[in-house]
Formats: structure tokens, sequence, C-alpha cells
């Protein structure tokens, strides 16, 4: 008898556990759940780090146990990171790249991923791996059409035509030799094991979610209904891809929001309603935007903010219609005076952060679906290498990739306030989540 109840208990703990999700992050009432309990992204956006776990060449494994201890000391439990790049003769691009050549990988920068992967379990982190990139730094979209197609990669920071640039990139989603290719690369590596912890992938929780790409868009400002179907069943079918080879995981897409849906909300609803994609992502750049002027803010901050608030709050009400979680997984502001020095002062981008956070935070605490945030960007230890302050290979990583200037809007080991400012509501954020 005494043996029946013992079996009767062990089972019950099994399903306990299982029913957590043990340690997976996971949807639940429209919040994240890992373990039984609410979980809050505490974000930071840290693009480079997994070239930094890569065992040679850029590598770099002592500087990112540096920095994944400095960000875990200020409450940070999350970090946004490129998981592949692909190797492209743009100017403004990373190198080197994951993929050299389609079925080519660089598995020295895979380890890399490995590695810091490894040490963000040892730390309880999480990271979302976005697997593609609509921009040009690090080969991205704009690359496997090179590749399939021929077309020359331009580089928008050389033409400065972005609107062309985004056209051009949006025909990825209908070219079967780059989506081919492109699921290779999913395959590749969501069916991967950690050469580090010996794990596959897809059993580990670290992994917060796989995201199809950094930034994807329809198309331009002008993308056509037929472009914007297109980008519709794209999500969904690559979303259902991936959990197709991974049932643990969340899958998001990197979306940027109204900005980055030709400024569609139905549209922006219509990608995010498929039962294959776990939550919401939006994204927040006033000064890429046009809505803030880091040479004139005093003039320019009262429209922003009232832009920027406007921003944070309608894409919470969207995600109550879809009854999903929402992460502002990407925001910024420049330095005093649109300054890349880092000893530039930081008060503007401050009182930015607290006004995100902020607002954010008393969303959270109506109960509304609000599930964390990433800043972007983490710079850390790296400096800028040159007076111009332009990238080349060989220099820092920081938290600004290729295409900007190194110290655009990174938030350094130095930024003293920023950092505090960080950790405060970080700390606050896991508190409302927690109740
Ligand atoms: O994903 C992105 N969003 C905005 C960043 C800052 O401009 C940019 O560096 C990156 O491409």
């Amino acid at each position: 008898k005494f043996g029946n109840i013992a079996l009767a208990a062990a089972l019950l703990v099994a399903n306990a556990a299982h029913a957590d999700n043990n340690g997976f992050v996971a949807v639940k009432d429209s919040h994240f759940e890992r373990n039984g309990q609410r979980y809050m992204i505490a974000g930071a956006n840290f693009w480079y780090g997994g070239y930094l776990g890569a065992p040679t060449g850029v590598g770099q494994r002592a500087r990112l146990v540096k920095e994944l201890d400095r960000m875990k000391a200020l409450g940070i439990n999350n970090v946004r990171v490129l998981a592949v790049s692909e190797k492209t003769a743009m100017k403004s691009a990373v190198s080197p790249a994951t993929t050299s050549a389609p079925g080519q990988y660089d598995e020295q920068l895979l380890q890399g991923l490995d590695f810091m992967m490894a040490e963000l379990a040892k730390r309880d982190m999480t990271a979302v791996l976005y697997l593609n990139n609509f921009w040009q730094w690090s080969g991205g979209m704009t690359q496997y059409l090179n590749w399939f197609t021929g077309s020359p990669a331009h580089d928008p920071n050389v033409s400065k035509d972005y609107e062309r640039y985004m056209a051009e990139n949006a025909t990825f989603y209908t070219n079967a030799r780059a989506q081919a290719e492109y699921r290779n690369v999913i395959t590749k590596i969501v069916q991967r094991t950690n050469t580090v912890t010996k794990k596959p992938y897809r059993d580990d929780p670290t992994i917060l979610s796989w995201q199809l790409a950094n930034e994807p868009r329809p198309g331009n400002s002008k993308s056509t209904p037929q472009e914007k179907a297109t980008y519709v069943k794209w999500i969904a079918d690559t979303a259902h891809y991936i959990r197709s080879l991974d049932g643990h995981h969340m899958v998001s897409t990197g979306s940027e929001g109204l900005a980055g849906s030709a400024q569609d909300a139905q549209l922006y609803l219509d990608a995010h309603r498929t039962p294959d994609i776990a939550y919401l992502t939006y994204h927040l750049w006033p000064t890429n935007w046009g809505w803030f002027d880091p040479k004139k803010p005093d003039a320019t901050w009262n429209g922003m903010m009232e832009k920027a608030s406007h921003y944070l709050n309608v894409h919470v009400d969207y995600a109550k219609k879809l009854g999903k979680p929402i992460v502002l997984e990407e925001f910024g502001l420049n330095r005093d005076g649109g300054s890349f020095d880092i000893k530039a002062s930081t008060k503007v981008r401050d009182r930015f952060y607290d006004e995100v956070f902020t607002t954010l935070e008393k969303r959270a605490a109506a109960g509304d679906p609000v599930a964390g945030w990433n800043f972007w960007a983490w710079g850390g230890a790296g400096r800028a290498a040159n007076a111009d302050y332009w990238w080349k290979p060989g220099n820092d990583f920081v938290g600004d990739p290729p295409q900007e200037e190194q110290g655009l809007y990174s938030v350094f080991d130095s930024d003293a306030s920023s950092l505090k400012l960080i950790a405060d509501h970080d700390k606050r954020l896991k508190t409302i989540g927690a109740k």
C-alpha cells in the first residue's frame, strides 16, 4: 500500500515538473511563464555575443564571460543575439560570417554560439536568437538574393536608397532557392547539438525563442497588398517549419511593429495571428524615424515623447487584442548632442530610457501583456577603434553593428547613470511580474 502512495507521489512530482516545462519559457494567459512563475524579460541586445564566444579568430571568451557577469549583476536576464551571418561584399557588414556560401558554414562561429549559450545557462540567463537579418550589417536577406539571383548586394549605407533596398529585399520571401537555403540554415542551427554542453539546442531551455529575422519588413513604405500577403504567409510558414523541428521553443518574428509593417495595423496583427508565433515584438527608434533630433533636444523632445508614448501603448493594445505577450525588444537614443564619443554625457538618453521603462511598468502593473524589454544595445567594455567611429575587421565589437558609428546607441560599461537606471528598472519590472 505504502509503495503505491510513493509511486503516486512520484508521478505527481513528475507531472508538475512537466507542466512547468522543465525550465522552458512558455506563454500562459498572455504572459510568459517559467517553472510555474511569471517570467519578465529584463534584457539587452547583444548581437555579437556568439562572435565573442568563438574559440579562435574573433573570439574573446574572457571578454564574453566578463560582459555576461556585468549584465547578470545588473539584473539583466536575457540577451537578443544574431545567431547566423552571411559573408557579403557589402561595405558595412560584419566579417567573418557564419555562412561563406550556400552550404558552407563556419564551425568556429557556430562553436561561439555554443559557448555563449553554455555561459548563459550557467547564469540562468536566456537568449532570443535571430536567424536572419532584413538589414545589410550581417549579410542577411540581401546576401541570400545575391547568391541565388546574382543581384548586386547594394549597401544602402552607400546607395542611400533605402526604399529600393527594402523593396528588393522583400523578394527574398518568394525566392524558392533562397528560402531553401534559409531553411537549411534554420535546420542546421535548430537541430544542432551544443559542442560545449553536449545538449541539443532544441532541448535547451536557455533559448527563449527562435526569431525569424532581425526587423523583417514586407517591403518598403509603399508595400503592395500582394507583398503584405506574401509577408504574412512567409511568417506563418517559416514559424510552422521551425515548430515542426522543435516543439519546445517559442518562435517570434523580430518585427518592429507598425514602423516595420508599412504603418498597417491590420498587417501587424495578421503577421502575429498564427499560433506558431508565440508573442509579439516591437522596436522603438525615435531618431531613426525622424521623431527626434539629438542636436535639437529641447525643440524635439515633447513631440518625440508624445509619439513614443503612443507607440509604446498602442502596441500593448494590439497584443491584448491577440491575447499574446509583447516584448519591446529594441529601443535606443543617441548620446547627448548626437555624439559618438564615449566621454559624451547621456542625460537625454537616460530620461528617454526612464520614460520607456516607466510606461511599460505601468501597463504591466495594470495586468496588460507586457512581457519585458531589451535595450539596444550592450557595448560593455568594447571601444570604438577609429577616429571616424566606423568599424573595421579586427576592431572591438560594440552594441552598434558595423553599419552604424561605434558609439551611436551603445551603452558602455562606463555609462554609470544608464547602467544604474537599467538595473533599477529591471528589478522593478521583475517585482511587478512576480505578483
Ligand atoms: O535592428 C536594428 N534596429 C535599429 C538599430 C539602430 O539603428 C540597428 O543597428 C539595427 O539594424
